[in-house]
């Protein structure tokens, strides 16, 4: 259960990075982060294990995003481009009919070759899949720096498992089958500026969800606009804290955790201006999905719910709105060669 929390606790990881870290200090954190999830399903992080700063993290998406609307499009999906075969990493654009989603996005898996190909030829998203990346003339040495986010980011998801495993009286090596073919997903976010209605409704560019899965790993600017729902209903913004990402869990953990642990509400709400550093490119996010293998058998701590990580991800996907049926893409895109604009 959540409580009627104002605000999100925030949990101090420096320990995690340093040689003389004890036991102790572990078992510590892992009270924190307990406590964070059983209360309230986020918290803020800071001084992470990470060698990217805040802003590498932002340079790499502005620099994703700023490639131009054509070599964004070679990487779509094929959702959106009929002549790709990439069914579920890659690029999204913007659906101008998702009016409160309106976002671009770049997903990115764990790029390992998939043991075989049997059995995948012809599914209408295969998980797991390779990924799709930019010409390097067009994004330079940006596939090894996101590489490298995207393992740093699985490596730490690891970490707060163990702690939680133990907090959940577990072995800590409890959730290490989730990191056999881990199909983990880092995606970049761009939503871009949208016009300042003069009214007083709320307006979202990001709807009301709870994320699905595991745990999530959120890097988000400094334009603000995410918000959280405490037990009251009300909406607790999120802004951002210097050197700090926001971690949350999802739905299936908080199964495994047999309800202890809170996979809560949270959106995005618009913000009027055009991104908090004047540069009139809107707000740009970056979450990292720490995700099971997709035929990893995930179990509850208690032996009571059981779900295979690939069948859970399928009956998600009808509700992810980059996954919903795409019924127009903007007229900009639709005259690009080789794009498919119709409903799947
Ligand atoms: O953009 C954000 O800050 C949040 C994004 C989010 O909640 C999601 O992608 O699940
Ligand atoms: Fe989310």
């Amino acid at each position: 259960m959540t409580t009627t929390f104002s605000s999100l606790p925030v949990v101090e990881l420096g320990s995690l990075g340093s040689p003389s870290t004890t036991q102790e200090d572990l078992g510590r954190l892992g009270h924190q982060l307990y406590d964070a999830f059983a209360t309230t399903g986020f918290a803020y992080l800071t001084n992470a294990p990470l060698s990217f700063t805040h802003e590498d993290v932002f340079q790499l998406a502005k620099e994703f995003f700023q490639m131009s609307q054509e070599e964004k499009m070679r990487l779509a999906k094929n959702t959106f481009v009929r002549a790709n075969s990439n069914t579920y990493r890659g690029y999204f654009p913007p659906q101008p009919g998702q009016k409160d989603n309106l976002k671009e996005g770049f997903e990115v898996g764990s790029g390992r070759a998939p043991a075989s190909k049997a059995g995948r030829r012809g599914v209408k998203f295969d998980l797991s899949e390779g990924n799709v990346w930019p010409a390097e003339s067009a994004f330079q040495d940006g596939r090894a720096r996101l590489e490298k986010l995207y393992s740093e980011l699985q490596d730490l998801s690891s970490i707060l498992l163990s702690l939680l495993a133990v907090e959940l009286s577990k072995p800590a090596d409890f959730f290490a089958s989730y990191l056999e073919g881990s199909i983990s997903t880092l995606r970049l976010l761009h939503y871009p500026p949208q016009p300042d209605d003069q009214d007083d409704k709320v307006k979202l560019c990001c709807t009301p969800h709870t994320d699905s899965g595991i745990l999530t790993l959120l890097h988000q600017d400094q334009t603000g606009g995410l918000e959280v729902q405490n037990a009251a209903g009300d909406w607790v913004p999120a802004p951002y804290i210097p050197g700090s990402i926001i971690v949350n869990i999802g739905d299936l953990l908080s199964q495994v955790s047999g309800g202890r642990l809170v996979a809560t509400m949270h959106r995005v709400r618009t913000s009027s201006g055009y991104g908090a550093n004047g540069d009139g490119m809107g707000r740009f996010s970056v979450p990292f999905f720490f995700e099971p293998g997709e035929a990893c058998l995930v179990r509850s701590v208690d032996g009571r719910e059981a779900a295979v990580y690939g069948e859970h991800v399928r009956r998600k996907m009808g509700t992810w709105v980059e996954f919903q049926d795409v019924v127009a893409v903007s007229s900009d895109t639709a005259t690009q060669p080789g794009i498919a604009v119709e409903a799947y």
